[in-house]
């Protein structure tokens, strides 16, 4: 069978989007874990499906490049959320996923001409059974060191609803990404905290209104980006008082975006915005579960994006150094 995917990605977390029509009986599973492999014409952090909704525009699911499923991916929810768009010649929908109807919207560039999008991140919840991460007696975790993780860096545990572990470090965490690896290797492992793995981020504060933050992925490793996971760090900053205002910068390993953090009557409410870039569209044979490249046009897309590249690069090394 033939099979036409696009290839997007937003702040370089990399996917390759599909929409199915009508029940198509593909081995998604399977699909994803070809596709993502880096050997293959460059691979993927994962795989977008989108799929006819009876209550919404459209319906999400993501694959991970290992095969499992996530509730809930921000970056590529604004590549959905274009996809959709344009097809639908709107400029705001509803998108189905696994856990809520979420509500996404074109935006005017946050860089030169990049295609920009914002995405309700939700639902929200700190309870640690929602994640879950099991900790002896506690019921929440906020800011809180845990030997078992690290003798010197404060976590906050929060689902969106994907599970996120964040830690707010200093800069020698960053540089050296040793700790990280190791910890979010583990908790992603047959453990006694995560049964069903974690996403883990580490922040580094900017300014008050910007923040660094680095993730290694539940089901993939390190990503340039993970769009849940800088909302949720966004929050946590807001939390902690790391950071002030409504619309804070994320700087990320693959560009930057901006996250919404607004409260109303104890309820927060999250966005998360930023580009969504399309690579390529690519036409595949899909049989016998193996998949075979025949054709691709690479758009220009990405040259624009590369200077956004440079920029958050320069902007990050007046921070660094
Ligand atoms: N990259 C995504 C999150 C993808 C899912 C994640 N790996 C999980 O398993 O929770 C994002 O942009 O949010």
């Amino acid at each position: 069978m033939k099979v036409q995917l696009v290839k997007v990605h937003g702040s370089g977390n990399t996917f390759y989007l599909y929409e199915a029509l009508y029940d198509d009986k593909l081995d998604y599973v399977n699909m994803a874990k070809q596709l993502c492999n880096p050997s293959i014409n460059g691979g993927a952090d994962g795989l977008l499906l989108v799929l006819p909704s009876d209550i919404a525009d459209a319906k999400m699911r993501v694959i991970n490049a290992d095969g499992s499923e996530a509730s809930m991916c921000g970056n590529g929810l604004r590549c959905v959320a274009r996809h959709v768009c344009e097809k639908l010649e709107i400029d705001e929908a509803i998108i189905e996923t696994m856990h809520a109807c979420l509500t996404v919207r074109k935006e005017a560039p946050i860089f030169e001409q990049l295609p920009t999008y914002s995405v309700e991140i939700s639902p929200i919840s700190f309870e640690l059974s929602s994640l879950p991460l099991f900790l002896e007696d506690k019921q929440e975790l906020h800011h809180e060191r845990i030997a078992a993780f690290s003798e010197d860096i404060p976590f906050t545990a929060v689902s969106v609803p994907n599970p996120h572990l964040i830690g707010i470090v200093e800069k020698k965490y960053i540089e050296n990404t040793s700790h990280q690896q190791q910890l979010a290797a583990f908790l992603n492992s047959d453990n006694e905290y995560c049964p069903n793995g974690v996403n883990v981020s580490y922040v580094l504060p900017i300014s008050n209104d910007e923040i660094f933050v680095r993730t290694y992925e539940r089901g993939v490793g390190f990503t340039n980006a993970c769009g849940t996971a800088m909302t949720a760090s966004a929050l946590i900053s807001t939390m902690e008082n790391i950071v002030s205002g409504n619309l804070i910068t994320v700087y990320n390993p693959g560009g930057f975006v901006q996250c919404s953090v607004e409260q109303y009557n104890d309820k927060w409410k999250l966005s998360l915005i930023g580009n969504a870039t399309i690579v390529g569209y690519y036409e595949i044979e899909y049989s016998h579960n193996k998949i075979e490249f025949i054709d691709c046009v690479i758009t220009e897309e990405q040259v624009q994006y590369d200077k956004c590249n440079i920029y958050t690069e320069n902007r990050l090394r007046s921070f660094t150094q």
